[in-house]
């Protein structure tokens, strides 16, 4: 199966508003820079992505894509609009409320994995808990997970002394430990070669569908679009749905 991305006529995409599941963006706007020069970063951003849904985002470069995922994730307020991450309002003003929803709901997966230097694979997963709200604490045997991912016989090895793709898997098993609601994915294959790339995707469609995750993944690599449920294109902030 392929999937192309066709822009749809309007900006405003995904299923109807479902307070209290997945992540809900409404309205979303957010602007960058000063008086002087201003970006439209995010422009009337509508998305709706379920528990259990692997969504990707594409587009050009500075089209808005980073915008989106820290929007989503409360790491930045927008100027307007609505985001709920499992009904929880993510535009609160308090910064600390923000952080506190964030650890709480969300996961985050980067390009490389960003594992600490000095860790263990299973150590990567412990300390992820360890700084998580207590709630969220003892939900996860980090060895389950590792095996879900297929890393249980590199648990003990450090992040120089695993691949591309292996840190990737232990970069997702370590954002899940915490059980959020929605995983927020950021280019994942970037480092990877094609069939690695085919691999982690896979691996985040499982896992979103497994875990009631609402996945939310931001690429360059339409290579690997058949695996997402739903594909969106961004362009000049403006967030499009794949036909
Ligand atoms: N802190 C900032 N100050 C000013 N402008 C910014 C800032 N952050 C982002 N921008 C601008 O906002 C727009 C959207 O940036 P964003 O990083 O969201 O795009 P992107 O689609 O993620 O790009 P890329 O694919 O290159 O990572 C771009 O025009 C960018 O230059």
């Amino acid at each position: 199966m392929s999937r192309s991305v066709a822009p749809s006529a309007t900006s405003s995409v995904g299923d109807p508003a479902s307070p209290g599941s997945g992540l809900v963006l409404q309205a979303v706007y957010l602007q960058h820079g000063d008086a002087a020069e201003t970006v439209q970063a995010l422009d009337d951003v509508h998305l709706s992505v379920q528990p259990g849904e692997l969504a990707a985002v594409v587009g050009p470069s500075g089209a808005g894509k980073s915008s989106l995922l820290a929007v989503a994730g409360g790491l930045a307020r927008p100027d307007r609009g609505i985001v709920t991450v499992a009904g929880h309002d993510m535009t609160v003003a308090s910064r600390r409320l923000r952080t506190s929803l964030r650890q709480r709901h969300v996961g985050f997966v980067f390009q490389s994995g960003n594992l600490l230097p000095a860790l263990t694979a299973v150590d990567q997963l412990r300390l992820a808990q360890r700084i998580a709200p207590r709630a969220e604490r003892a939900v996860r045997d980090p060895y389950e997970l590792l095996t879900e991912v297929g890393m249980a016989d590199k648990a003990n090895r450090r992040p120089d002394q695993l691949s591309g793709g292996e840190r990737q898997r232990v970069g997702i098993a370590r954002a899940l430990v915490t059980e959020p609601s929605v995983l927020l994915v950021d280019e994942p294959t970037a480092a990877l070669d094609r069939a690695r790339s085919h691999d982690i995707v896979q691996l985040l469609a499982r896992e979103a569908a497994r875990r009631s995750v609402a996945v939310v993944m931001v690429t360059h690599d339409h290579d690997v679009l058949q695996y997402c449920d739903t594909v969106y294109e961004m362009i000049d902030g403006k967030l499009r749905a794949d036909k």
